[in-house]
């Protein structure tokens, strides 16, 4: 059976994304207090997978997982699941809006209806919890110690921590969608679909001009198409950054393949993050000129010239 580790505890939108995953598969849920907990556990072999958020389509890139798959020993993403995200506020019988003195919730939840907030209850201040969920449990469950009287969370964690819903619908985008990854250790490569997406970091050599231009190139060239680019500081020294990537294809198609043995020339090391089926959109249509045939008719024409003369 397997065992997945994911940003806990019940009711997160994580665990939708896990549910939505495995379907009505035989497995196992292991909550985790963040992301770099659940992608630890799966590094030591306690879990084996993990699902956590990387992209919301309001707030952008999620930094903690970004980062905890850029660094430390490999892992690599084998699926991706779009989760709706609708939000609610909740509290303890007897707190009204307008009485609540501080909002608990996850900094992504923040980002998603911080104007909503500003309307609704400008005199509350922010409170940053680890996660929607855990906002609603600690306030549930330890209504003294936290520092917060109402929590912005899924409306399945309201329901399950017995909270009263004060705002229904909060978020300040409607169809606000969050994308969750599921992570294995590097021993799974899914089988390439034609509707795939491939997420790599790049590290650059050096910074000079053009330097972005030169690696975005190896992509543009060979027809393949970017989802995302985010940069991320590599901690390393003040303006030390590494490319986050999610590009069109995967590792099996010959022009991805191409691309990524030109970046493993020009860059100083690229991280391979996985292959696998998008979870939205059409099969990608790709130029005949960048066609697996044609790669392999190319590298037919190259081995012929080669091999003249004996
Ligand atoms: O706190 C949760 O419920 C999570 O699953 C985390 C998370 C995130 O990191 O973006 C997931 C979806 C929402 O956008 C807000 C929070």
């Amino acid at each position: 059976m397997t065992r997945y580790a994911y940003l806990g505890p019940e009711g997160t939108f994580t665990q939708q994304a896990l549910l939505s995953w495995v379907a009505d598969a035989e497995h196992e849920q292991v909550p985790f207090g963040s992301v770099d907990a659940a992608l630890d556990a799966l590094r030591s072999g306690e879990v084996d997978a993990a699902v956590v958020p990387i992209e919301n389509s309001v707030e952008g890139g999620v930094s903690a997982t970004l980062d905890a798959l850029a660094s430390g020993d490999p892992l690599v993403i084998v699926g991706e699941v779009l989760v709706p995200i609708t939000f609610v506020a909740c509290a303890r019988p007897g707190t009204t809006l307008a009485a609540a003195r501080a909002i608990g919730t996850h900094s992504h939840a923040w980002a998603q209806v911080r104007g909503w907030a500003g309307k609704a209850a400008p005199q509350a201040i922010y409170v940053p919890t680890l996660s929607t969920a855990s906002a609603a449990k600690d306030l549930a469950e330890h209504p003294g110690e936290v520092g917060y009287d109402v929590a912005v969370c899924a409306p399945i964690a309201a329901e399950h921590f017995g909270l009263e819903v004060v705002g229904h619908d909060i978020g300040d985008m409607t169809n606000a969608v969050t994308r969750f990854v599921v992570v294995s250790r590097p021993d799974w490569l899914p089988a390439s679909t034609g509707r795939d997406k491939t997420t790599v970091v790049l590290y650059q050599r050096s910074d000079r001009a053009g330097g972005l231009l030169e690696l975005l190139e190896q992509f543009a060239v060979r027809g393949i198409n970017m989802t995302r680019l985010e940069s991320r500081p590599t901690k390393e020294s003040m303006g030390s950054y590494c490319f986050s990537i999610d590009l069109e294809g995967h590792v099996q198609d010959e022009r991805v393949g191409a691309a990524l043995m030109s970046l493993h020339r020009v860059c100083a090391d690229v991280r391979f993050l996985g292959s696998y089926p998008a979870a939205a959109g059409t099969p990608i249509s790709v130029d005949p000129i960048t066609s697996d045939a044609a790669f392999v008719a190319a590298r037919e024409w190259l081995d012929r010239l080669r091999h003249l003369g004996g």
